[in-house]
């Protein structure tokens, strides 16, 4: 595998940025001058984005149910067309386009995309039509990366046949954090981080937060934010932040670290 950490692309430090659908109608210019100032202190950077409650309002327009596992969506194959035109078709360039407009390149991208995300179906009978992703074209990030353009990543994702598949975000930018080998992954949602008993958590590591999934402190959308940083910590990138736009919030990290 090749890596972002020793890239021969640039020197630079690489982050994977993943942006909660929770979180993407309030951006603001101010919330991409972020972007400018990563850049500037010779970071490489690559967006992932969700879009569930954009999603869920599609969904209801069009009179479709559906249920949740463990944050993840059970997508039926009449779901799975209504979550690809909304990611695909506007959540994505809907946030290119903002970028762009903010004076940052970027180019939008999908799992179709030069086969960037290459998938089989997590579990079928369980989930419907929902990816678990077997292989990230880094070369193709490589190649956006090193012109100067950041990519945009929708979180959707195709089996070698071409069949759709719908992919939670934080798992795409854990997945692509990882293929990348990068320095860091801050997952950017609703909230300033964990909250246990409505105090948020500044530094946490891994066995807490099994803890925190078996008591019901953290649940829903937040297990595979966690579940993504536990990923990632355990294959060596060493922090993962989850954060609100105000990139303040928790870093996860393993425990003989903050020891
Ligand atoms: N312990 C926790 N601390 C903070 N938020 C939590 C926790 N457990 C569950 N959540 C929920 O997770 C949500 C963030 O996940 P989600 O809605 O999927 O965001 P995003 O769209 O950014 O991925 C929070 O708004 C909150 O409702
Ligand atoms: C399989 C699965 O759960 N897919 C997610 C994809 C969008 C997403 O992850 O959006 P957020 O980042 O806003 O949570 C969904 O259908 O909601």
């Amino acid at each position: 595998m090749t890596m972002c950490r020793s890239t021969q692309v640039t020197d630079h430090k690489c982050i994977v940025i993943k942006l909660g659908g929770s979180m993407l109608e309030g951006l603001n210019e101010s919330f991409f001058d972020n972007f400018k100032k990563m850049q500037e202190a010779g970071y490489t950077i690559i967006i992932v984005h969700g879009g569930g409650p954009a999603i869920n309002k599609a969904l209801a327009n069009a009179n479709v149910e559906t249920t949740t596992k463990n944050g993840i969506r059970v997508t039926s194959s009449e779901a799975i067309e209504i979550v690809q035109k909304t990611l695909i078709g506007k959540v994505n360039p809907a946030l290119t386009h903002q970028l762009n407009g903010a004076g940052i390149q970027a180019i939008g991208l999908s799992g179709y995309d030069g086969n960037l995300l290459t998938c089989s179906f997590l579990n079928k009978k369980e989930y419907g039509f929902v990816g678990n992703i077997e292989e990230v074209n880094t070369t193709l990030l490589k190649t956006v990366l090193s012109a100067g353009i950041i990519p945009v990543v929708s979180c959707f994702g195709a089996t070698v046949d071409g069949t759709p598949l719908n992919i939670n975000g934080d798992t795409v930018a854990s997945k692509i954090a990882l293929a990348m080998a990068a320095d860091s992954l801050l997952l950017v949602t609703d909230t300033p981080g964990i909250k246990i008993a409505d105090v948020i958590q500044n530094h946490v590591y891994p066995e807490q937060i099994e803890k925190w999934i078996d008591s019901g402190d953290i649940y829903g959308g937040m297990i595979p934010k966690v579940q993504a940083a536990i990923a990632c910590l355990n294959e060596g990138i060493p922090s993962v932040q989850i954060v609100s736009d105000q990139l303040a919030g928790t870093t996860i990290q393993r425990k003989e670290v903050i020891a």
